[in-house]
C-alpha cells in the first residue's frame, strides 16, 4: 500500500511541528510539503530536523509546485494565510485540512464555498476529547432548565493572538443553538465596571492568557442552587495533531463538501 502524502501550512509553528511529528510517527503517511513564509528563517531547513530525524524534502513557500507532490493540505496558520492556500487547494483539487482560527464570519463563508468545490475538514479543536463535549453540551443544554445561565471560560498560553478561542466560541455556537438563540445577538465579550445584574437572555466569554497553557474550556450551567461545568483541558499539541492527520485521511475519500471532527470520528 502506497502512503498518503501530506503536506503542512505553517510547518514551522507551535502546531506544525506537532503535525510533523505525527506524519513522521505514522507508517501510512509521507510528508510531502512543508510550507513556511517566504521570509521565514526555516525556508529550505528539513521539517524533521528539529526531531533529529531528515525527512528529505526541504521547507518551502512554493504552494503551487507544492500541492502536485501532496494529496491533502493540513492548515494551521493564520485566517489570510489559511484563505490564500484555500484557494490553490481549489485551483489543483486537494483536499483541506482546516485548523486555523480567529476567522471572520465573510472569512468562514468563504470556506464553506470552496467546500461546493472540494472537500474539507474544518474544525476549531481536532480533539477527541472537544468533539465528544460538544456533543454534551448540546445534551446538556437541552436536559437542563432555560433559566440556568451559561458561562464560558477559556485560557491559553501567552503567544495565542485571537480571543475567544475557536474553540470558546464554537460551544457557544452549540449551546446557542441549543436554546434557539443565535451566538451574535447574545454573546457578551468581558465585563467591567457597573454592569448591573446579569441579562437572563445572554452567553458571558471570559478569556485568560499566559505561560505555556495548551488550551483550557469551561462551560458552566449556573442555576439556583447548583452549577453544572464541563470542562475540558488538552496537556499537549499531539492530542491535536493527531486529530488533524485522522481528519486527512478522512478527507482524501470524501466528495467534496464540509466536515467536522464528528463526521472524521464517526460520532
Ligand atoms: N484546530 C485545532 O485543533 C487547533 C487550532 N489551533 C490554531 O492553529 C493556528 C496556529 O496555531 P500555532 O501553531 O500555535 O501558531 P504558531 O504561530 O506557532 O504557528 C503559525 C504558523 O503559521 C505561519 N504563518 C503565519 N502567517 C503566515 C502566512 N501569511 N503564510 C504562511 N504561513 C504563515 C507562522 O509563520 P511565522 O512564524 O513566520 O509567522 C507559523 O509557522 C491558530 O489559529 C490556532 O488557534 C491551534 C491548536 C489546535
Ligand atoms: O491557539 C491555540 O493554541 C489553540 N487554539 C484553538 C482554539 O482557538 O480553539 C484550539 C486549542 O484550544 C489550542
Amino acid at each position: 500500500m502506497s502512503a498518503l502524502v501530506l503536506g503542512i501550512a505553517g510547518s514551522g509553528g507551535r502546531m506544525g511541528r506537532a503535525l510533523v511529528e505525527a506524519i513522521a510517527m505514522a507508517p501510512d503517511l509521507r510528508l510531502g510539503l512543508a510550507l513556511e513564509q517566504a521570509d521565514s528563517p526555516f525556508i529550505g531547513r528539513d521539517p524533521g530536523d528539529w526531531l533529529g530525524a531528515p525527512l528529505g524534502i526541504a521547507i518551502t513557500s512554493d504552494v503551487q509546485a507544492g500541492l502536485e507532490r501532496c494529496a491533502v493540505l493540513i492548515d494551521f496558520t493564520r485566517p489570510q494565510a489559511t484563505l490564500d492556500h484555500l484557494a490553490a487547494c481549489v485551483q489543483h483539487r486537494r483536499g483541506m485540512v482546516i485548523g486555523t482560527t480567529g476567522f471572520s464570519a465573510a472569512e468562514k463563508a468563504q470556506i464553506q464555498e470552496a467546500s461546493q468545490e472540494i472537500p474539507i475538514v474544518c474544525a476549531p479543536n481536532m480533539s477527541v476529547g472537544v468533539t465528544v463535549a460538544l456533543a454534551l453540551l448540546e445534551r446538556a443544554t437541552q436536559w437542563l432548565p432555560a433559566d440556568y445561565d451559561l458561562e464560558i471560560t477559556e485560557a491559553h498560553h501567552r503567544h495565542k493572538v485571537d480571543a475567544p478561542s475557536g474553540t470558546a466560541l464554537r460551544m457557544g455556537e452549540v449551546v446557542a443553538k441549543a436554546r434557539g438563540w443565535n451566538l451574535p445577538e447574545v454573546a457578551v465579550y468581558g465585563r467591567q465596571g457597573t454592569t448591573g445584574p446579569r441579562p437572563s437572555r445572554t452567553i458571558g466569554f471570559a478569556t485568560v492568557r499566559g505561560g505555556d497553557v495548551v488550551g483550557d474550556h469551561t462551560v458552566s450551567f449556573m442555576g439556583e442552587g447548583e452549577r453544572l461545568e464541563i470542562t475540558h483541558r488538552a496537556s499537549n499539541r499531539a492530542t491535536f495533531a493527531q486529530g488533524a492527520v485522522r481528519a486527512a485521511r478522512f478527507v482524501v475519500d470524501q466528495p467534496a463538501g464540509f466536515y467536522d471532527m464528528r463526521s472524521v470520528l464517526g460520532l
